[in-house]
């Protein structure tokens, strides 16, 4: 089967050759096959445990249902301001040419590729597309499916990608081994705690003066690991533990985000927008409207909470004449937070695209309108993401970006890098966790909240939650 890799900096080439051109995309061939539901006795999340043989996997999942991606059949990198525009062009080329045949249909079947995208223009950290050599599917209404996808002219059949997921399940059946608390420690990463409560100060402080209204402040921790961390048994714990999350993993950027940017399913884009939080590790036992009262009912989480869903409002109005949204946040539930939440349903107007022909905006098109959103960057957008970048003393790479999954039809699904990890070595990984703030807000409470959000990747890692 071949593999075809691409090199830093917006070109995709073969592997190993110099990129001189604008992204050539290469030939793809997918199939995709129905898959027994029976053949998966563990869903997907056993699957992923199974794929602890293989290497890590791609992974989409909510619920135990999404997509999981084995091995690589492409991949395309990009850096800078235009590496959504470089990254859609390579897939709209692939889409277009790719040889597929369909026996499934619907969103997440036929060619597919899994993502993940800087947050800043001026990352060092390569935005990357990766189309799998093998995707497993299954969907909420119980269907199952697979898709090989193969570059070259050996089109893969049904009897290919069946034997390929054969080969992937046959250690399906042996015990799993237990999932072993490592153990290890947590240090500081760019700026301690108190020089992080300094810089949400000095926010608080720009804020007052008028500068902005709103600022997410981020920072990062170091976990050095006793053992090397297994992946497979990271993602299983957060897939099972966060089932109300979207658990991703996409070339050792781990992590289950609550936040939706944007979800599209034919015409019909889906957002959840996140901003204001409450610990749960603090909250008492016996007060069941806790939540209402110190979230719902707080103005500073309020006024966080409008901010970002202001913004994400503002830029998706102009691919729709027809949305929903309540007219208040929810509370949102979640093992180690709660949140002000909103849904999101918008129904996309059709669009001009350059070949004249008129259709909706995809994913992956909506995911660049909308990043980044008052939730992770500010209000607004352009001061705040100036001010990040003199506070924070952070490359913040793909925490707080688009990460998912985009189709050939443009269907797709786009959460936002939060609660996650870099996996940066074998006993390494890098965590982020950022707070929205406001004139009212409190450094010693933001960095707090900094800890319950680091919660799940740390007990996932095995080490000893702060
Ligand atoms: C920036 C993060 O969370 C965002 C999403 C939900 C609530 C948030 C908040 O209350 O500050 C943040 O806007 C993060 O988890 O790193």
């Amino acid at each position: 089967m071949a593999s075809v890799s691409s090199r830093v900096g917006g070109e995709f080439s073969p592997a190993g050759t110099a990129p001189d051109r604008d992204p050539v995309a290469p030939s793809l061939c997918a199939i995709t096959v129905p898959l027994d539901p029976a053949r998966l006795p563990g869903g997907l999340v056993g699957l992923v445990e199974t794929t602890r043989r293989v290497g890590l996997p791609a992974v989409w999942l909510r619920r135990g249902n999404g997509l999981v991606g084995i091995g690589t059949a492409a991949r395309y990198t990009a850096s800078g301001p235009e590496r959504f525009a470089r990254a859609r062009q390579w897939w709209r080329q692939i889409a277009a040419s790719a040889r597929r045949e369909n026996h499934v249909g619907g969103p997440g079947t036929g060619p597919l590729a899994f993502g993940s995208f800087a947050f800043a223009d001026d990352s060092g950290f390569d935005s990357r597309l990766i189309v799998p050599a093998l995707v497993v599917g299954a969907a909420e209404d119980g269907r199952c499916w697979l898709t090989q996808q193969v570059v070259g002219d050996d089109a893969p059949t049904a009897a290919s990608a069946h034997a390929a997921f054969a080969a992937l399940a046959s250690g399906s059946t042996a015990p799993a081994e237990p999932a072993a608390s490592a153990g290890g420690r947590v240090r500081d990463g760019s700026l301690s705690g108190d020089q992080w409560m300094d810089a949400v100060a000095a926010g608080v402080r720009r804020i007052a003066a008028g500068e902005l209204h709103k600022l997410v402040l981020a920072r990062d921790v170091v976990v050095e690991l006793d053992a090397p961390v297994e992946p497979a048994t990271v993602l299983t714990d957060l897939a099972e533990r966060y089932r109300d999350c979207w658990t991703y993993s996409v070339e050792g950027l781990v992590g289950s985000t609550p936040e939706m940017l944007i979800k599209v399913e034919d015409n019909v884009a889906r957002a959840r927008v996140l901003a204001g939080t409450l610990d749960r590790a603090t909250a008492p036992a016996d007060d069941p409207d806790y939540a209402q009262r110190v979230l719902w009912g707080s103005r500073k989480q309020r006024q966080e909470h409008e901010f970002a869903i202001n913004s994400l409002l503002d830029r998706l109005t102009s691919y729709t004449d027809t949305m929903t949204v309540s007219s208040e946040p929810f509370v949102l539930e979640l093992p180690n937070v709660w949140h002000l939440a909103s849904d999101v349903t918008a129904v996309l107007n059709d669009a001009p695209s350059p070949t004249g022909k008129h259709r909706t905006p995809g994913a992956l098109a909506l995911a660049e309108a909308l990043h980044p959103t008052a939730a992770v960057c500010g209000t607004p957008t352009a001061t705040a993401a100036a001010l990040i970048g003199e506070l924070e003393h952070l490359d913040r790479g793909p925490y707080a970006g688009p990460v998912g999954w985009v189709d050939a039809t443009g269907n797709g699904e786009w959460g936002i890098a939060l609660r996650g990890a870099v996996l940066e070595g074998p006993t390494t990984a890098r965590l982020f966790a950022g707070c929205g703030i406001v004139a009212a807000s409190d450094p010693a409470a933001e960095l707090r909240e900094t800890w319950a959000k680091f919660r799940p990747m740390l007990q996932a890692l095995g080490v000893q939650a702060h």
